[in-house]
């Protein structure tokens, strides 16, 4: 079975402006559909470029991406993105309602599945009555919610999550946190997250993978063998989450130094009990 996607030798250097910065040297990693994975990396290690890559926004130096075995070489269908600054990402003079539907209009849909649409992923997300509001009247949190509702009124196969919730205060991460974790398994999305967070990454992920500094290579990838049911006040407090918590940010701490593990990856590569 091939994954779903997959990213082989990416390389990425930016040049111009008498400046060249190699921030992505050579990034191996595939996601199987379905999967949560967390992608965790020192700042400035060059997720968002991956990430952009990724969602062919952006043209590798070297090295490809593969959506269902498909080269990405432009934005694929299948693919919708939440960023973090939704303040950007919404339209000010558009409702809610509007804001959710904007891009199904390009995917020729009627008007009444279009409705259809994007009153279920309001629904999902908890946003039902602030449908006919502005996005301007709704607090940062109900923002990043608007943001997910749009992503998934798209039905992608793959969500891609930059930092989604960096500007937001701990409560309302922690539900938003929830909320994706509870729309993953209802609706079996393939995601991949990225955070600079490592509590973030091993309690929402399934599956971590661990960047280097900058110029970026896999540093490790980290099974999560926590159960499927996770919540803010148990899961986070259980021996098994510090265990792993620990050892990402151990191979953190060693990316920075510019320690790489011999054996970088493999999936099943998780900390034993202690
Ligand atoms: N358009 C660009 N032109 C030149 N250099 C860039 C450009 N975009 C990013 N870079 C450089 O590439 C490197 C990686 O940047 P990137 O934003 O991908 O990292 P990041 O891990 O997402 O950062 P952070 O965690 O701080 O959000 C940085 O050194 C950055 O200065």
């Amino acid at each position: 079975m091939h994954p779903l996607l997959g990213v082989s030798g990416l390389n990425k250097v930016y040049e111009g402006s008498g400046r060249r910065v190699e921030a992505v040297r050579d990034l191996t990693f595939t996601v199987d559909a379905g999967e949560l994975v967390c992608l965790v990396g020192p700042s400035g290690c060059g997720k968002t470029t991956l990430l952009k890559c990724m969602g062919g926004l952006l043209t590798p130096t070297a090295g490809e991406v593969h959506l269902s075995g498909r080269k990405v070489t432009g934005p694929p269908p299948g693919m919708a993105f939440v960023f973090q600054e939704y303040g950007r990402s919404l339209f000010p003079w558009m409702r809610v309602a509007d804001n959710v539907e904007l891009p199904l209009k390009q995917k020729n849909l009627p008007k009444s599945r279009r409705r259809e649409l994007v009153a279920d992923a309001l629904e999902s997300v908890d946003l039902s009555d602030a449908a006919s509001a502005y996005p301007w009247q709704l607090s940062g949190g109900m923002q990043q919610r608007v943001a997910i509702a749009r992503a998934l009124a798209y039905e992608p196969e793959v969500l891609l999550m930059d930092e989604p919730f960096a500007a937001v205060d701990a409560q309302t991460r922690a539900d938003l946190e929830d909320l994706v974790r509870r729309l993953w398994r209802e609706r079996g999305i393939t995601i991949l997250f990225v955070t600079h967070d490592i509590d973030e990454a091993v309690y929402l992920g399934e599956r971590v993978i661990v960047l280097s500094a900058s110029p970026t290579v896999v540093q490790e990838q980290l099974k999560v063998d926590l159960p499927d049911e996770r919540d803010q006040i148990h899961t986070r407090v259980t021996p098994r989450f510090a265990e792993l918590r620990t050892h990402v940010y151990e191979q953190i701490q060693a990316a920075k130094r510019g320690v790489v593990r011999e054996a970088p990856v493999t999936k099943s590569d998780t900390p034993p009990l202690h």
